[in-house]
């Protein structure tokens, strides 16, 4: 009695009905979808075993379980269908999401191993593994370890959670915001990368940067990861949206050149170090390699990051 692939139903954390593949295995199904790379596999932290998040029949009713598995299955493909890479690894690495972590947890991570969802505690998040850009947000960091390896500090640790939130909105690609459906206290969003100074950053409780000039310098969030990354949100969106910006004027190029230089910037020039400056070059670079130096994207990204304040 082999392990097979079934397609599976289940409800969300928001009562959205949902549809994914799953396995059947020994007269039970369980959230291990065999058809993407070595396996998507999602599971209940709460008991803490691997590959318990089973159902006697093909609904599964565990909203977080439901959404993780169903995100992280959407954000494999994204990450297949537009750079061809086979899971964080590009190697089909198994892809794993634990759900239900911590007590009321208001946070999700990558671990280096794994993605973890905490349930929220209804006042500031509703269960975090119901963000589609929460999973991409994850995932990426998965891909940012086995590539650039950004240290997770300072202007590098800012880039690491920029490509985090880069990624998390072009996988959840209707908007330029982080977050939006799962804030639980009336906030927009946690993040905007197309107007930052929208949000209250809580940590500092200022507007969150959009000029490196009123960059974070402090020693709270290993640097102000989550802070400055929202300098680089706004280059990345200038660049795919255009936009006057401190007087400088972006000429958009669009999302799909945009994350494509993006990747390429990630995978193939930055490295654990790398700043801001560095990150300019390395777009300008990529950019040019993708699209000619004379180009359109060129000189967005050059507009771009003039406008954030980086050079
Ligand atoms: C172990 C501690 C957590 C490490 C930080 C993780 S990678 C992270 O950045 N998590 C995201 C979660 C997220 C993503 C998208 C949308 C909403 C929430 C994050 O931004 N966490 C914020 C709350 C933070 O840690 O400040
Ligand atoms: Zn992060």
């Amino acid at each position: 009695n082999t392990a097979h692939d079934v397609t599976a139903f289940g409800t969300g954390v928001f009562g959205d009905r949902k549809m994914f593949e799953a396995q059947a295995f020994e007269g039970k199904f369980r959230l291990f979808d065999v058809t993407r790379g070595d396996g998507v596999v999602t599971y209940d932290n709460t008991t803490g075993t691997n590959l318990d998040v089973f159902s006697l029949n093909k609904m599964f009713k565990d909203g977080s379980a439901v959404d993780a598995h169903a995100n992280a299955q959407i954000t494999y493909d994204y990450y297949q269908d537009t750079f061809g890479r086979d899971s964080v690894d590009d190697n089909g690495q198994v892809l794993i999401s634990a759900v239900h972590v911590g007590n009321n947890w208001n946070n999700a991570s990558w671990n280096g191993r794994q993605m973890s969802y905490g349930d929220g505690d209804g006042l500031r998040f509703h269960p975090l593994a119901a963000g589609l850009d929460v999973a991409a947000h994850e995932m990426s960091h998965g891909v940012v370890q086995h590539t650039a390896n950004l240290i997770y500090r300072g202007e590098s640790g800012a880039l690491n959670e920029s490509f985090a939130d880069i990624f998390g909105a072009m996988v959840d690609r209707d908007d330029w915001l982080i977050g939006e459906n799962i804030m639980a206290d009336g906030t927009l969003a946690l993040r905007s990368m197309e107007d930052p100074t929208d949000l209250i950053e809580r940590r500092t409780e200022a507007p969150y940067p959009d000029h490196w000039s009123k960059r974070y310098t402090g020693t709270l969030d290993n640097g102000g990861v989550h802070i400055n990354s929202s300098i680089n949100n706004k280059a990345a969106y200038l660049i795919s949206e255009g936009g006057d910006h401190f007087d400088v004027a972006v000429n958009g190029i669009g999302r799909d050149k945009t994350e494509q230089i993006y990747y390429r910037a990630l995978s193939l020039y930055l490295t654990r170090s790398s700043d801001f400056s560095m990150m300019r070059e390395a777009a300008i670079q990529a950019a040019g390699d993708l699209y000619g130096s004379d180009s359109d994207a060129v000189a967005a990204v050059e507009q771009a990051y003039s406008a954030v304040g980086v050079y």
